[in-house]
């Protein structure tokens, strides 16, 4: 066992408060790790109620049905193309997203760490942080084996495929001249205004992708047997073959398109002075941004289930 995975496993122990005889755990601690970390974990014991009462408990998650999480995906839709349809309707400075977006991963920074400081991204919240790292692994022990059906965190992020997707797919379509934002002083550009839309907009995209945790899940509490065969030959391609389902890809278009034409139409129908490529720049941007979210969405899903017995 590395020092890492040492290090997972002392987290794991002084968290996880719903536990099962302590003595089998022991035994299985000193055979796992040696007596030299056995003796650190016991003092390591000490500090459990501290933990407990600092809120760092891990509870058990069962996960909703799939039903139930596609219609959850399908509610986040519409706020992902408002934001979009906001940010499609601010002009953007160039140069703003040079070195791979550096600039705004600094203005995210400043807001995660405020976010991470109220618990946004604790345990089970489905929220991924950009720029701070992510909370610790789940381990399986002999009392809690995290039967089908119960979130497992695991140690993987799909933002970095995110951001990357971010800067040079959607970013191009971010061409207006104009701003929605009107200013009295004729200026064009507001780049808070836009790396707030840019956060508020890249937070959404990576909750809806990271929720395909859930959706691994599920899926895997629906497919024991053959899922295990292929997580235990390191079997990614099969993973993905199971995981996929494109009628339900279909109908997440479908529902992305319904949502972008009510929003580009309600600018339309306000008489508001977009530019006449608006509503096809919008469309455009909708189904890039939806192609790419189910791609990484399903990378999520494959990378959730090929940690799932760790
Ligand atoms: O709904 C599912 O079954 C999912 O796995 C989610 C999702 C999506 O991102 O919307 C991803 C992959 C599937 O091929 C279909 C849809």
């Amino acid at each position: 066992m590395d020092p890492h995975e040492v290090g997972i496993y002392i987290h794991r122990y002084i968290t996880d408060l719903h536990r099962a005889p302590l003595s089998l755990d022991i035994v299985h601690m000193a055979t796992t790790l040696g007596f030299p970390y056995l003796l650190c974990l016991l003092c390591l014991s000490g500090i459990q109620s501290v933990v407990a009462v600092s809120g760092l408990t891990r509870p058990f998650l069962p996960v909703p049905s799939l039903t139930q999480i596609r219609d959850i995906l399908a509610d986040l839709e519409a706020p992902i193309i408002s934001a979009l349809t906001e940010r499609t309707n601010l002009a953007t400075p160039p140069g703003l997203y040079a070195n791979g977006g550096a600039e705004l991963m600094s203005y995210m920074l400043v807001r995660e760490n405020a976010a991470a400081a109220s618990g946004r991204y604790d345990y089970g919240k489905l929220e991924y942080p950009f720029t701070l790292p992510i909370i610790p692994p789940d381990i399986a022990t002999p009392s809690n084996t995290f039967p089908p059906g119960r979130f497992h965190e695991d140690t993987y992020t799909g933002n970095a495929n995110i951001t990357s997707f971010y800067i040079n797919s959607l970013v191009p379509f971010f061409n207006s001249s104009t701003s929605f934002f009107y200013h009295l002083d004729n200026s064009t550009y507001d780049i808070d205004a836009v790396f707030n839309l840019d956060a508020t907009l890249l937070a959404l995209l990576s909750h809806r992708a990271h929720i395909g945790k859930i959706v691994a899940e599920t899926k895997y509490a629906g497919n024991v047997a053959e899922i295990t065969k292929f997580i235990k030959a390191g079997d990614s391609t099969s993973i993905l073959v199971a995981i996929t389902n494109t009628t339900q890809e279909a109908a997440v278009y479908a529902q992305a398109y319904k949502a972008t034409s009510g929003f580009s139409s309600g600018w339309l129908q306000a008489g508001a002075l977009v530019p006449t490529t608006f509503n096809s720049t919008l469309e455009a941007a909708a189904h890039t941004l939806f192609q790419e979210l189910i791609a990484i969405t399903s990378e999520i899903e494959v990378q959730y289930l090929l940690q799932r017995l760790n």
